[in-house]
């Protein structure tokens, strides 16, 4: 490799300024004296510290000055550098001093863990009276939140890792620059495919050293979004706040109370769990929202939501409590639409209505989703009925509760004889083969006990294998549902 590089020629006894100069001018970096010494004063610092401290491997001259500092500047060739500027893993000072000296505007953090390196990068910005340069003595984690305009990082880690890291400090529009060797495909495909949404691939440059035949490439990633920090500032500014730290809290108690249907029917208040499901209730019903409750201040609500909206911290422990599902997602306090009363009186209207006894609150959510989903014109909950805003009703009901008409009516008993009922029960006739009345309710039992005696007469059944007693008995009422919206696709072209 080294034979080809059109630079090995030059003595290497006495390597001096002029030779270093002459090596760059050859790779078409021109610097002025002032600039060319401060290369010079750096080159003789890495010289004299690396036998002690191992900062790099490279010890021939001209490779020096090629493979590091050419290198190093070359990026700033081939773009605009942003400014402030996180060399990430700087090392020795890769590429960042060579950066600084050749784009003397540039503002630049050197970030470097291992604190021998951190020692001498100091020395070097204090030899060198930079402006503008500060050492960040530390790994740098999510945790890191001084805004930067960019990032760039030579022979550090995979891409993936790196966006990952400088979550916390990359400011919208940000970028972060990576220089690699040439085959860094998989990575670039990996980085894309995992930060596909908070990022774009801007540059993808092939180059190589001037004059060698050492092949590099650029890689650049802009940031579409904004960084935590500043996520949740705005949402700070935006929202009003509550730390909840206490379980005597008085909203935190209501909130608890509101893991069980008596709660929810009292304060007319639910949870919303699942992040899908949080984000499309308060993108539908910005209305019914009142607040985003979150485990401290990660997670701040979206930029977009209404501005109504409370934004509860709970402590963790607090908010594992009403995270039933351990989603470790924020959850949504919304408000719940008034349901309207029903009697039998009131009679049905034209169409599918589907009655709810189910005491399981995952049955009554699962049922108002399959009524939903095969265009059925009402509910009514009979008494008996969970309530279909708790937690595990709505999670199963995937919202659907929100939008499909709800109505309460009496207990199960009281219904009289007379309504147009389809009853569902084991031994009734066979759904197939039955004509659908135009206006009629589904009534299935209540999980268990099933129908009341007086309403088997008039059952209908989904016929299933002798060896199983009974369906579950949501999972029967929607393929009842099912039966009747194909019966309705039939006759009448729906
Ligand atoms: C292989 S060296 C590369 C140094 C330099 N960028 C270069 O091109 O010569 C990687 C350096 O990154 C540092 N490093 C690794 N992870 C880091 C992190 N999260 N924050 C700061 N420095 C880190 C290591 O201590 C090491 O000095």
């Amino acid at each position: 490799m080294r034979s080809k590089d059109h630079f090995s020629k030059i003595p290497e006894s006495q390597p001096a300024i002029a030779q270093m100069d002459a090596l760059l001018r050859k790779s078409g970096i021109h610097l002025p004296s002032d600039r060319l010494e401060q290369l010079w004063t750096y080159h003789q610092l890495l010289r004299q510290h690396n036998p002690e401290l191992n900062l790099t491997r490279i010890h021939n001259f001209t490779n020096m000055v090629l493979k590091l500092y050419v290198d190093s500047i070359l990026p700033g060739r081939l773009m605009d550098l942003p400014s402030p500027l996180l060399d990430l893993g700087t090392g020795p000072g890769m590429p960042g001093i060579p950066l600084k000296i050749a784009y003397p505007q540039l503002t630049l953090l050197l970030a470097e863990s291992r604190q021998k390196r951190v020692a001498f990068l100091k020395t070097v910005v204090e030899k060198l009276n930079f402006p503008d340069v500060e050492v960040v003595g530390e790994g740098i984690t999510p945790h890191f939140e001084r805004p930067v305009a960019g990032v760039i990082t030579r022979a550090v880690e995979d891409m993936a890792a790196t966006i990952d890291r400088v979550r916390g400090c990359l400011m919208k529009d940000g970028l972060v620059i990576f220089m690699k060797g040439p085959h860094c495909d998989e990575e670039i495909q990996a980085a894309s495919e995992r930060f596909m949404k908070e990022y774009r691939l801007s540059k993808d440059q092939s180059y190589n050293i001037p004059n060698t035949s050492h092949e590099r490439r650029l890689v650049v990633f802009q940031r579409l979004g904004e960084p935590l920090f500043v996520k949740k500032a705005k949402a700070m500014e935006r929202y009003i706040s509550r730390i909840i730290e206490s379980e005597q809290n008085p909203l935190f108690k209501d909130l608890k109370k509101l893991l069980g249907s008596r709660g929810i029917r009292k304060q007319k208040k639910a949870l919303v769990a699942g992040s899908k499901q949080v984000l499309e209730v308060l993108s539908q019903f910005p209305e019914l929202c009142e607040a985003w409750i979150g485990s401290g201040e990660k997670d701040p609500p979206p930029p977009d939501s209404p501005e109504h909206l409370n934004w509860y911290q709970l402590s963790s422990p607090l908010f594992q409590s009403l995270d039933v599902f351990g989603t470790g997602k924020p959850l949504l306090l919304i408000r719940i639409k008034t349901v309207e009363k029903w009697a039998p009186d009131d009679g049905l209207p034209e169409g599918c209505t589907v009655f709810i006894p189910f005491q399981d609150p995952e049955n009554v959510g699962s049922v108002i989703r399959s009524a939903a989903a095969f265009g059925a014109d009402q509910v009514i909950l009979l008494s008996e009925s969970a309530h279909p805003y708790h937690p595990k009703a709505l999670r199963a009901s995937g919202g659907t509760v929100l939008g499909i008409r709800i109505l309460e009516g009496p207990s199960l008993a009281e219904l009289p004889e007379d309504l147009p009922l389809l009853p569902l029960s084991a031994g009734g006739r066979d759904i197939a083969e039955i004509a659908f009345p135009d206006t009629f309710a589904f009534l299935p039992g209540i999980e268990g006990p099933g129908l009341p005696e007086q309403f088997k007469k008039n059952a209908v059944s989904i016929p299933i294998d002798s060896r199983v007693e009974s369906l579950n008995a949501a999972t029967a009422t929607a393929i009842a549902l099912y039966a009747w919206s194909q019966y309705r696709r039939k006759h009448s072209g729906v």
